[in-house]
């Protein structure tokens, strides 16, 4: 692993497995993930309790105090380490709604968390800024995010919060980062806060967020809440705790290559989709499900979670199908599909062409859907259901 220098007094104690053209590159992205999600936990167990504090976009959809401080603060690291001048990053907020009159006090909020979790920057194995920074940093750190990707050179692609609904609802959610070289996902890292090492964690963890009960834990080193998977293109994809408050017992090396899961018959296969029904048919998958003989219920998760269950093998296929005149964006696929497919397992659109990250920040021509499978088996079984009952859809 590649040592970050003096002013990195950790940073060769945390463990990024790693082996491969774009090490530096995953060792610091890892870290700024593992940073993100501490900031987000902290914001989460707030905002569970004044959801007066979640906002609405002009689409509707919702942001929060979260999004725009990791943004700020994967964008100022991922500066720092590579240089402001030349770096280019694809991402989802923008900073119109934190300069609006009458929105100081979101922005001041903001300024506060980026530069509380940035204080935290040495404890993480990054370097973090020897002042703090003011609003206009801040604000100039969430707008330098407004590349739009293409075909050509290094992109970074960032999702600060992926399924902000899951976030304020204190469920799953995940902060994804990928580079794009070329046109191709080099590099994906997914930090899932809620979703422990392993699956059968998560009824304790949820008994332990909801209710803070006081139930005897697994053995205290091997509890983490959350994890963080990465890969990068060509070698094997990992996961790894994520850091928690106990820091001592998280540098120890806890990381383990995964893979996905060996089961093709659909009979035993658990299919993911997303939560909302606004987001994915659920009659159509439901149709799909029946018609290649899948049995068990579908696992409803929001975010790119989904991705990373089925990366590990806690499930074996996840699809979704957006509505007619849906675009998706590549920040909510980008890490997950690169993960998924160096664990073993197969991720294109409804057509069976792999997905094209290279045209900007839409998943342009997207062939009705995205499916992502375990296998070849169950990939073949699923596009010729989707071949067969198409016409038949609504959608
Ligand atoms: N109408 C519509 N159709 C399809 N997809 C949409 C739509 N609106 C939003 N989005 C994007 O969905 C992201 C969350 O996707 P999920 O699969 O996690 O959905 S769900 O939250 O489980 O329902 C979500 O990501 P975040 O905004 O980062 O949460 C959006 O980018
Ligand atoms: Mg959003
Ligand atoms: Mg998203
Ligand atoms: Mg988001």
């Amino acid at each position: 692993m590649e040592d970050n220098g003096n002013d990195d007094p950790l940073g060769s104690n945390i463990p990024v497995k790693v082996c491969g053209k774009y090490d530096h590159e995953l060792d610091v992205a890892v870290k700024v993930v593992q940073l993100a999600c501490s900031l987000c936990q902290k914001v989460q167990e707030n905002l569970v309790q004044n959801q007066d504090k979640v906002k609405a976009k002009e689409d509707s959809s919702l942001v929060t105090v979260a999004d725009w401080s990791v943004q700020a603060t994967v964008s100022w690291v991922l500066s720092e380490y590579f240089g402001s001048e030349s770096i280019s990053i694809v991402a989802e907020e923008d900073v119109q709604a934190l300069t609006r009159v009458d929105s100081t006090a979101l922005l001041d909020t903001v300024v506060s968390t980026v530069n509380e979790c940035l204080s935290e920057a040495n404890g993480f194995g990054l370097k973090g800024p020897k002042k703090s920074l003011g609003s206009s940093e801040v604000l100039e750190a969430i707008g330098r995010c407004n590349s739009n990707g293409g075909p050509k050179g290094r992109h970074w692609v960032l999702d600060p919060v992926d399924g902000t609904l899951g976030f304020v609802r204190g469920d799953q959610y995940a902060v994804a980062l990928a580079m794009l070289e070329e046109g191709e996902v080099v590099l994906g890292v997914l930090g899932c806060p809620n979703y422990p090492m392993k699956k059968e964690w998560l009824n304790y963890h949820h008994s332990y967020y909801r209710i803070m009960s006081k139930l005897s834990s697994p053995t205290f080193e091997s509890w983490h809440k959350g994890c963080v998977m990465y890969a990068q293109r060509g070698s094997e994809a990992w996961m790894q705790p994520l850091l928690c408050d106990n820091k001592q017992f998280s540098f120890q090396s806890l990381a383990r290559s995964i893979r996905v899961s060996s089961i093709d018959d659909p009979a035993l296969a658990t299919f993911c989709e997303p939560v909302e029904k606004a987001n994915s048919s659920h009659s159509f998958t439901a149709g799909l499900a029946h018609s290649m003989g899948l049995r068990k219920r579908p696992l409803r998760v929001y975010s790119m979670v989904k991705y990373a269950a089925i990366a590990r093998g806690d499930a074996e296929i996840f699809m979704k199908f957006a509505k007619a005149g849906y675009k998706e964006k590549i920040w909510d696929h980008a890490a997950g599909a690169l993960i998924i497919q160096e664990a073993g397992g197969v991720v294109t659109d409804a057509g069976g062409r792999p997905l094209d990250f290279s045209k900007g920040i839409y998943l342009e021509g997207l062939d009705r859907g995205i499916i992502a499978c375990s296998g070849a088996v169950l990939h073949k079984k699923l596009i010729k259901a989707v071949y067969d009952s198409w016409d038949s859809s609504n959608l």
